[in-house]
């Protein structure tokens, strides 16, 4: 079984040359969207990715930048295909994301209530394994990123890290690698300032250089082609590119 990973977009959430940081999994069996930001549904138009292909998108947090697109991708699939979207959450998710985000626009008396009413919810509990879709497992790690709001990063088929978007923890990292076979890190970096809710390109060049070689940085700022060849180990994921996550990403 091949896992394939494709950025629909590799921005951070204010980036206006690339598309925001949502990620498509296709394990051969099945293709998994990590996050549905703002601009998921005119990416995947664009990649000539058509919404009814995606098994189930799975959510990380509640920022524009990973649910934005929720809207559309609901309204399509259930007034258009007739479907409701499979999406996978952490459970402290459901209810924030519905109250705080969803409900404005989708609520319709007697039609639309609850989440329920045009999504297929699947509740994800923190720091267990979950089977998502054919070839695709995956454990939500609790990771730092906006006080007091809840966001996950991912550890996928054990092997593949995702950190969402996360501030710096080394500690994790090394976990990762010498105690749970990690073999390739996706990981979102700031380019510019201190890092208050992310975590910095300073912050991941502190890092061994064996542990380096196996990050590969996404969530980036427009300014990323200036930092091309001052990433020390890491690479930078390419925007839509098709990449074999073990014969490409893997260390
Ligand atoms: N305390 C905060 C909260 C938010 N932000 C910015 O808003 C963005 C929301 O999406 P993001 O990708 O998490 O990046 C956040 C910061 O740019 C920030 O910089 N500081
Ligand atoms: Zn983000
Ligand atoms: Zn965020």
């Amino acid at each position: 079984m091949t896992l394939k990973l494709q950025m629909l977009g590799t921005g951070s959430a204010f980036a206006k040359m690339y598309y925001n940081n949502n990620a498509l999994l296709d394990s051969g069996e099945a293709k998994l969207l990590i996050d549905c930001g703002i601009t998921a549904p005119l990416a995947l138009h664009q990649m000539g990715l058509p919404i009814t292909e995606l098994d189930a998108v799975l959510i990380t947090h509640i920022h524009a930048d990973h649910v934005g697109g929720l809207e559309e991708m609901g309204f399509r699939m259930n007034l258009i295909h007739g479907r409701k979207p499979v999406l996978y959450l952490a459970e402290a998710l459901i209810e924030p994301l519905w109250e705080n985000t969803l409900k404005g626009g989708m609520q319709q008396k007697g039609m639309i209530e609850r989440m329920e009413d045009v999504f297929e919810i699947r509740p994800l509990v923190p720091g267990r394994t979950a089977d998502l879709v054919p070839g695709i497992r995956a454990e939500l790690i609790p990771t730092k990123h906006i006080p007091g709001k809840d966001s996950y990063s991912l550890y996928i088929n054990e092997r593949l890290f995702y950190s969402a978007d996360m501030t710096f923890n080394p500690e994790l990292l090394n976990e990762l690698v010498q105690e749970r076979g990690c073999k390739a890190m996706l990981h979102e970096v700031q380019l510019l300032g201190e890092g208050a809710v992310h975590t910095t390109l300073d912050e991941l060049l502190s890092l061994p250089p064996e542990l380096q070689r196996m990050i590969h940085l996404m969530h980036y700022s427009d300014e990323i082609e200036t930092f091309q060849g001052r990433t020390g180990e890491m690479k930078i994921l390419e925007q839509q590119r098709v990449y074999d996550v073990e014969k490409e990403l893997e260390v």
